[in-house]
């Protein structure tokens, strides 16, 4: 089966500044993708270009099959900006419709279309509210569903959960969850931590430059690594937790935060560094099996 999108050694040029340098992946229907980077990484350039609403220096990129912005993806592909907003003056089916009439749906299926989406994304009781009435989460959710009109197969949400807090933020990313069995989001965060737990591709863009990763293949050598999230800070831990039996490297990835490789061996290291916690009298907070998708990005070597 074809890739619902790919690119190949695709750059974009503003003057002399290299927003994107030869960037080239592909994208299958399945679980959610993420674009993670920093600021300035690109991941607008990516999704402007995805959408078609600028064109690349060099390179090709198709979706569908098709050049972005083509007639044949009308439809097919949504995009939600970050800071797109609701008018405060409509309810919620009144501007879900509207926007379905520009789709080209009569008034009447537009409606029943709005109603449709709307009871996807958990809205249905509140239909007639105006924004101002619905929460933060409520509001995410109603933009999220102007994104699924249509039924397209590809929908791009930038920073979804951007503002949100835990519980709205929790509710959005199950929310994409459940619809993923028919729609594939593209789903850019600067939050690795909540991305990881809920796409399988995370494209990595930094300074233009794109890095693969996949939560998968994380599963698969998680046997090499641990991860040991301390309650505080204690003088001597890499060196402590380096003499264990098994553990060739153990490295600080951040403020209380270690990565224990070590090797496969029939015995149980993790037990080892429970056990060598208790004896040190160290508190820890969490023992992950595997190494978090920013100790992957950010610690390579
Ligand atoms: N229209 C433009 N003209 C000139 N430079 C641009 C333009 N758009 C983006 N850039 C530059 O290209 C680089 C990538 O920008 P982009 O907006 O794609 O990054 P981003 O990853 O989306 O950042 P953020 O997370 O801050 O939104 C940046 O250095 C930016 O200044």
């Amino acid at each position: 089966m074809s890739a619902l999108i790919s690119a190949s050694g695709l750059s974009k040029k503003f003057g002399d500044k290299l927003a994107l340098s030869n960037v080239s992946f592909a994208i299958d229907k399945g679980a959610p993708v993420a674009l993670v980077g920093p600021n300035g990484a690109g991941k607008t350039t990516l999704f402007s270009l995805m959408c078609g609403y600028i064109f690349p220096s060099a390179g090709e990129l198709q979706i569908l099959g098709n050049k972005p912005g083509s007639r044949q993806l009308f439809g097919q592909l949504s995009a939600l900006p970050q800071d797109a907003q609701l008018d405060p003056r409509f309810n919620i089916i009144h501007q879900l419709t509207f926007y379905g009439q520009l789709q080209g749906l009569s008034k009447s299926r537009a409606t029943k279309e709005s109603e449709r989406v709307l009871e996807l994304v958990g809205l249905s009781d509140v239909l007639r509210q105006k924004p101002m009435n619905l929460s933060h989460g409520m509001r995410k959710r109603a933009t999220i569903a102007q994104a699924l009109l249509g039924d397209p197969k590809i929908v791009m949400l930038d920073e979804a959960t951007a503002g949100l807090d835990p519980i709205h933020a929790r509710e959005v990313r199950e929310l994409v969850s459940a619809l993923s069995s028919e729609t594939t989001f593209i789903l850019s965060s600067h939050d690795l931590s909540e991305l990881e737990r809920l796409c399988g591709q995370v494209l990595h863009l930094d300074q233009g430059i794109l890095t693969e990763h996949s939560a998968q293949s994380r599963l698969s050598d998680s046997s090499h690594f641990f991860t040991l999230q301390l309650s505080q800070s204690y003088p001597g831990v890499e060196q402590v937790l380096q003499q264990l039996q098994h553990v060739h490297r153990v490295y600080k990835s951040q403020s209380k935060e270690y990565v224990v490789e070590y090797q496969k061996s029939d015995s149980a290291v993790d037990i080892a560094l429970l056990e060598c916690c208790h004896q040190q009298g160290w508190q820890y907070r969490k023992l992950i099996n595997g190494h978090t998708l920013e100790n992957q990005i950010f610690h390579k070597n």
